[in-house]
């Protein structure tokens, strides 16, 4: 228990923290959330502060004009606790889940099988619950005890000319039925509280031929209740014109109306004879008479009843179905000038005394939705509203002016109840309408509350959400008070709806009412004192005094030039408090556009830091996305500079070759400048002179086709001589090279652009300098391979032009040439045969051979060719002819890069 006390704020009144609490465990219990923290095991939910007196409450608004929730009066919630039948004893129903601590204190303590104790096992929620509520009737409660409790004072206040509002709120089987109108000798509140009104009324009836004029002259000054006024005018009078004259109190005659009432003389009459079976004896009754009422005002009781079934509204005083088997009627909610809603052509009868009027209710109830369910035998299906309209009537008055209206409504809320437990559809239907409506109900108690606390920005509240709602939602709004009555069962069966009607009552336990519309004609009264400059303290006290008795009044107790004051005042004061509101609307956008503008300012710094982050994470990515690149390029280059490499090697190899081939015809025309010749040839004889001569002739033949061939070679081939297919290869290769180099050129800016962007994107570029650098290294080394290639083409072209001046040399010869012959160039045609034609030797003179030599120096022989020069150099000149003679030894292969690098 020491636990509970902590619990409850100091006041006993919950904090708001404490009912956002209550509300927010029966959401987590009801969606088995888990991941809530332990949570203790009590939970605490009561009313707050006592109650204080309306006056009181009142005076409070009159001072400020503005409603204080502190000081206003809460809204009563009864709790009733039904005793268990044999029955449900025998069924083991009893298990102790409800003790009543003391009056105001209940505790709930879950039976094993409740999904409550299940869901308390899982910590999710508490297995023992404490409510607190204005008053607690245990199952001994009678209704006498009831009454007194609870209906008995609110009918004094509808006799004062207060609006009440009474309903029961439950689970199916709870006793709300039992409570409202009883059963057998145990009258519920209902007849009870007709039998007390008429009590006190006994003796100032008023007459309904007399009330006539009255109402149908005062009828547009009514204010709020206009349009209910047309209703009951409208009943009244068609009443009058056909029965009334014939009116006797008590008697059932009075209901014999042909139209908007009750349409047939006998049934009715049999309708009331066989329902009264609740005893409204006064005396069995106790109830007590009189009371302090006006002096001089007469009443009159008029009294509807209607039920909402599936979110449908039903006069349960039209008979017309039960008589002539037709379709029911449904009626329709409409709202006055004022938006109050009221339903539209609902049924008033005028009732004289407590019987007649519990007649009609039986006749009604004889209409209502009621069916069997597994947990009542006679369970009401619809909400039924009952309600009992008091007319003032004051004598003394001036007509038009003295009329008030009250009303007492007594509403049995239908049951809440589990729908998946409804197996048939419409029963089904009927539980999803009641548990709606019911929620609707829980939601606008719930935005009431939350709107009480004017440091909280205002909700909507969802009247209009429900039928029930709507028809109630006068007296939530000022035009009346309300009360509520909880009632409970103790079966353990029942026990998770019980604890879900608890914490619904629980919310409205914590409810104010709201600032009655009564307070306006104070506040109009203050206001015009207000206006008042020259009063004095005797003055304030006299009217302090005055006004007290004119607070429980209506403001048509004024009179004409009060009523125009009064409007001049209300004029201004509503001039100010637009204005008050538009200055007030400017602060608030302000202070909104302030808002904005922070939480602007820190999205804006949020997008600020999600974009560094961003940018960091894209550089990172960057810097890796280089150093791959960086990688992948040092790779790349070094291998294709390997590559050039290995090619100007195998170039300089190849030059080097084709120059040692250039110089190889000049160590093969060596021997024919032997000096000794023309003494060998002088040795040979006349024959053989001929016959070489022949062989000569032979020769010179072959070599005119050779030189043919050697002319068309050379006319391919770009350079002259026989090194031109050799260095013409080795040209292409050279291109090939350049080509390749351009290609890598190209590649290098394109990737040094692409460097650059990567560069931009990401600002820290230590990745990027470094491969700057690499690549203005692997520039430079690629312009160092360059420069040597170019030296190498111009190595080659000073080749080409040594090899053309030689070979231009040879032309320019004509000596050396064959007389036959045209002019063919024999260039090359040596180093490619390997030999000179011998006719050239026997046909020069001797004198021109040193110049010959001196244009062919001797070299040092290749390896190829020395021993062939050697051998040359020991021939005779027959063996030399004959070698003139052989085979053209075959074109030196064009070396690529890749044979030479085979070679080496
Ligand atoms: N205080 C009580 N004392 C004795 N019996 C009671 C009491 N309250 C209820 N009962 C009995 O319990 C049964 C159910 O009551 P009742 O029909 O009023 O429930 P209900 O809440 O109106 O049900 P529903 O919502 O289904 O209409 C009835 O038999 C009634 O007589």
């Amino acid at each position: 228990m020491a636990l509970a006390f902590s619990l409850s704020s100091p006041y006993g009144c919950p904090s708001d923290e404490e009912e956002e609490m209550a509300v927010f465990e029966s959401t987590a219990a009801e969606h088995g959330c888990l991941t809530r923290p332990r949570l203790p095991e009590l939970s605490v939910i009561s009313p707050g502060l006592e109650p204080r007196s309306s006056v009181a409450a009142q005076k409070v608004v009159k001072k400020s004009g503005i409603c204080d929730e502190g000081n206003m009066e809460k809204v009563n919630v009864f709790l009733r606790i039904r005793p268990l039948t044999d029955l449900e004893k025998e069924q083991g129903e009893e298990q102790g889940s409800v003790t009543v601590q003391d009056d105001a204190t209940v505790l709930l303590k879950a039976p094993r099988e409740s999904q409550n104790s299940k869901t308390a096992e899982k910590g999710v929620t508490q297995s023992i619950h404490k409510f607190s509520f204005s008053k607690i009737f245990g199952p001994e409660t009678t209704q006498q005890q009831f009454y007194d409790a609870t209906l008995k004072k609110m009918i004094n206040d509808v006799l004062k000319g207060e609006n009440r509002l009474l309903y029961t709120y439950g689970v199916t089987n709870s006793g709300k039925t039992y409570t409202i109108q009883g059963s057998g000798q145990e009258a519920g509140l209902l007849p009870r509280a007709l039998v007390s009104l008429f009590r006190k009324l006994q003796g100032r009836l008023y007459s309904a031929m007399d009330l006539k004029p009255v109402m149908s002259q005062d009828v547009r000054q009514l204010d709020s209740s206009e349009v209910k006024m047309e209703e009951i005018r409208k009943n009244s009078l068609l009443k009058e014109d056909e029965n009334l004259t014939s009116r006797r109190a008590g008697t059932t005659t009075v209901w014999d109306s042909g139209v908007g009432g009750l349409s047939s003389t006998t049934q009715i009459a049999t309708q009331l004879e066989d329902t009264d079976s609740v005893c409204l004896e006064p005396d069995s009754l106790s109830l007590s008479g009189g009371g302090d009422l006006e002096e001089g005002v007469q009443f009159s009781i008029w009294v509807s009843y209607f039920e909402i079934y599936n979110e449908f509204l039903y006069d349960l005083l039209d008979t017309s179905l039960s008589l002539q088997s037709r379709k029911r009627i449904t009626l329709r909610l409409s709202d006055d000038k004022q938006g109050n809603p009221y339903v539209k052509d609902l049924t008033w009868i005028q009732v004289r005394s407590a019987e007649e009027a519990w007649k009609v209710l039986k006749a009604g109830r004889r209409n209502q939705s009621f069916a069997s369910t597994h947990l009542n035998q006679n369970s009401s299906r619809s909400h039924s509203i009952f309600s009992i309209r008091v007319l003032h009537v004051h004598p003394d008055a001036v007509p038009g002016q003295a009329l008030q209206i009250s009303e007492l409504t007594v509403c049995d809320l239908a049951g809440s109840e589990r729908c998946k437990e409804q197996r048939l559809g419409e029963r089904m239907k009927e539980a999803t309408n009641i548990n709606t409506s019911l929620m609707t109900l829980g939601r606008c108690i719930s935005a009431l509350r939350h709107n009480q606390n004017k440091s909280r920005p205002p909700q909507v509240v969802p009247f209009r959400d429900s039928k029930l709602t709507r028809v109630l939602q006068g007296f939530f709004c000022g035009r009346g008070t309300s009360c509520m009555v909880v009632n409970i069962n103790p079966c353990a069966s029942t026990y998770d709806e019980t604890l879900q009607v608890l914490k619904f009552s629980a919310i409205a336990t914590q409810l104010v009412h709201g600032p009655s519309t009564k307070t306006r004609v104070a506040y109009i009264l203050s206001m015009l004192r207000e206006q008042t400059a020259n009063r004095n303290e005797s003055t304030v006290m006299e009217e302090e005094e005055e006004e007290s008795d004119v607070e429980d009044g209506d403001i048509t107790m004024l009179n004409t030039e009060t009523l125009l004051q009064a409007i001049d005042v209300l004029k201004r004061e509503v001039r100010r408090q637009r204005e008050e509101k538009v200055a007030l609307e400017a602060n608030v956008r302000e202070q909104v556009v302030s808002e904005m503008m922070e939480v602007i300012t820190n999205m804006q710094e949020g997008f600020k830091e999600t974009l560094e982050t961003e940018k960091s994470l894209i550089e990172e990515l960057y810097e890796n996305k280089i150093a791959c690149l960086q990688k992948h390029l040092q790779k790349f280059y070094s291998r294709e500079l390997e590559e050039r490499d290995q090619e100007i090697e195998a170039l300089k190899a190849a030059l080097k070759e084709q120059k040692k081939a250039a110089e190889g015809p000049a160590s093969m025309l060596e021997p024919l400048g032997d000096s000794d010749c023309p003494r060998r040839s002088q040795r040979l004889s006349s024959n053989d002179v001929c016959r070489l001569r022949a062989e000569l002739e032979q020769c010179r033949i072959e070599l005119f086709a050779k030189t043919q061939e050697l002319m068309k070679l050379r006319a391919q081939s770009e350079v002259p001589g026989s090194a031109g297919t050799v260095t013409g290869a080795a040209e292409r290769k050279l291109q090939g090279c350049q080509r390749n180099l351009r290609q890598l050129r190209l590649d290098l800016l394109r990737l040094g652009e692409e460097l650059q962007s990567g560069e931009r994107a990401c600002c820290r570029n230590t990745g990027g300098e470094r491969l700057r650098h690499t690549l203005t290294a692997a520039d430079e080394t690629l312009v160092k391979q360059n420069q040597i290639l170019t030296e190498l083409q111009n190595g080659l072209m000073l080749v080409k032009a040594e090899l053309r001046r030689k070979a231009e040399t040879q032309l320019g010869r004509p000596e050396l040439q064959p007389a036959g012959f045209a002019t063919p160039t024999t260039s090359g045609f040596c180093k490619k045969r390997g030999c000179t034609p011998t006719g050239d030797t026997e046909n020069r003179p001797p004198q021109k051979r040193p110049f010959f030599q001196s244009l062919f120096p001797p070299r040092t022989p290749t390896p190829r060719y020395c021993t062939h020069g050697a051998e040359e150099a020991n021939a005779t000149p027959y063996m030399r002819v004959l070698r003139s003679r052989q085979q053209t030894p075959p074109p030196s292969p064009v070396l690529t890069p890749r044979s030479v690098r085979a070679k080496h």
